[in-house]
């Protein structure tokens, strides 16, 4: 499990959350959840549908209040940021600007605007792979340039902390892998990032920890190798013997595997040596009753 959250807040952490309570009518979207997101860090929510990830996001990006608990984000309450701290948040809705009549570099330059220290807008449509189409309106992208513009239009005020709600929903595999190296050089360059996401395998990819919430409350925050006991659950091995598909579970798959090998005159037959994956471990921790 996880290491206990301090009661504390964190003063160093970019984010910081305890006891985050919000309520809709009698019932708590999110029940008490505890915290924090270091600097430098790319942190991925994890949960299913209606868990309180957006509720909780929303609430750390300053567009909900809270009913109960204490939230710190780059040191301020977001029920009380001003202006200055707005401008270092990049915010990566679902749904996104690209229905606007304007052109990708018109509505970058437009958003650009805003802030004090903008990125220039034509070196952050090269960053997200649109130079080709500064000239075109956003209507006429396709799905996953549309998204590619959002995070585009997200990251032009160079914000210090970035939110990405289900950034690469809709993108093919390629826009993927591309995205997932736009959000690694994000990194380098020093930027926190707060992501949610129902793939798995971006968690997996991108994330130095990831939370899982459930039912509104943090069942346990891991680096995404170890969650749920990843990292030391038994191995599953596989081969064939004998004309006969063989399984066995153990804790030393190395000590099991060098011993097969020593049975078999060259390959062992069908060979295969599986640990239990994110989705594994996902799947299983949100079945659990909270
Ligand atoms: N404005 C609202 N009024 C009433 N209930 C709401 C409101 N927004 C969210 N909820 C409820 O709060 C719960 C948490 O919703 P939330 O959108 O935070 O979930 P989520 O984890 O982001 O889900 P998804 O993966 O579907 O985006 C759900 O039961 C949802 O129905």
């Amino acid at each position: 499990m996880s290491a206990p959250v301090p009661s504390q807040l964190d003063p160093d952490a970019a984010i910081s959350v305890r006891g985050l309570v919000k309520r809709y009518g009698d019932r708590n979207a999110v029940d008490g959840v505890d915290l924090d997101i270091r600097r430098g860090e790319i942190f991925a929510l994890l949960g299913p549908n209606g868990a309180g990830k957006t509720t909780t996001v929303e609430v750390l990006e300053g567009y909900r209040h809270r009913d109960g608990g204490e939230v710190r984000v780059l040191g301020v309450d977001p029920a009380r940021g001003g202006r200055r701290w707005k401008a270092d948040l990049g915010i990566v809705l679902q749904s996104g600007a690209g229905d606007s009549q304007l052109t990708c570099l018109e509505l970058l330059r437009a958003q650009a605007a805003y802030y004090p220290d903008a990125r220039d807008p034509a070196e952050v449509l090269e960053l997200v792979g649109l130079t080709e189409k500064a000239g075109s309106r956003g209507r006429t992208l396709s799905g996953g340039q549309r998204r590619r513009l959002d995070v585009a239009l997200g990251i032009v005020g160079r914000p210090r902390l970035l939110f990405l709600d289900e950034p690469t929903t809709g993108f093919d595999p390629e826009a993927r892998r591309q995205f997932w190296s736009l959000i690694r050089s994000l990194r380098d360059l020093g930027t926190t990032m707060l992501l949610t996401t129902h793939y798995l395998d971006e968690a997996e990819e991108l994330a130095d920890r990831v939370g899982v919430i459930a039912r509104g409350r943090l069942v346990e925050v891991a680096v995404p190798g170890e969650l749920g006991g990843r990292g030391t659950a038994p191995a599953v091995v596989h081969w064939t013997e004998g004309g006969v598909r063989r399984t066995a579970e153990t804790a030393t798959p190395t000590a099991f595997v060098a011993e097969l090998a020593a049975r078999f005159p060259g390959e062992v037959p069908d060979l295969a040596v599986a640990r239990p994956t994110l989705e594994d471990v996902y799947l299983r921790m949100i079945g659990e009753p909270a």
